[in-house]
């Protein structure tokens, strides 16, 4: 069990222009909508799993908040989950596929997640896809060839001697695999 909640009000004034990504990995996401529009969040990620009965009110409250709706969805659950929230009217404007189990930075990727890349970019071609977990230099053109074209990188950017160039490998691969298509 993770207990672990870091909000840093001001966040977009101290760093400005950055797009400022977040991903509850939380029971009640409902809860964080305020708070992180106040923080200045510019994207909020919530769980598929923990959303089925309050997705339709929790994506109004979150465009209400100024933010970018996303859903993300464990290795296990199944990618039909979040063909409701990508259809509806009121839809979620990226999907996160993790990558590995959410919890910690580190570990392996999971290469049996890209059959859900791939058939969530078939059936949505300008769908944002955002990939989360053991994303690196080795794994990066699995997921950008899948459909991937939104990155999530821990280990690999902050554990690398040029993290500049890390990302660099990162984006000319997603680059080359949407030229590609
Ligand atoms: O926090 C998680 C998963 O919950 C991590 O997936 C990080 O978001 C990325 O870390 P690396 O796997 O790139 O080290």
């Amino acid at each position: 069990m993770l207990k672990v909640l870091t909000m840093c009000p001001g966040l977009d004034e101290m760093i400005p222009g950055a797009y400022l990504d977040c991903h509850l990995m939380v029971t009640n996401p409902i809860d964080y909508v305020e708070p992180l529009a106040t923080a200045g969040a510019s994207g909020f990620t919530f769980h598929v799993e923990v959303s089925k009965d309050n997705w339709q009110e929790l994506i109004q409250r979150i465009k209400l908040g100024g933010m970018r709706p996303g859903v993300a969805l464990k290795p296990g659950t199944p990618i039909e989950e979040v063909y409701p929230l990508v259809e509806d009217e009121n839809h979620v404007e990226m999907v996160l596929v993790m990558t590995v189990e959410p919890g910690f930075g580190g570990q392996k990727f999971m290469p049996e997640t890209m059959d859900k890349v791939q058939a969530l970019r078939k059936k949505f071609p300008s769908l944002d896809i955002e990939v989360d977990g053991g994303l690196g230099a080795s794994t990066i053109d699995m997921a950008a060839a899948a459909g991937a074209n939104c990155i999530v990188a821990g280990s690999s950017v902050f554990g690398a001697a040029d993290p500049q160039q890390m990302i660099s490998v990162l984006r000319k691969s997603v680059e080359r695999a949407q030229q590609s298509c």
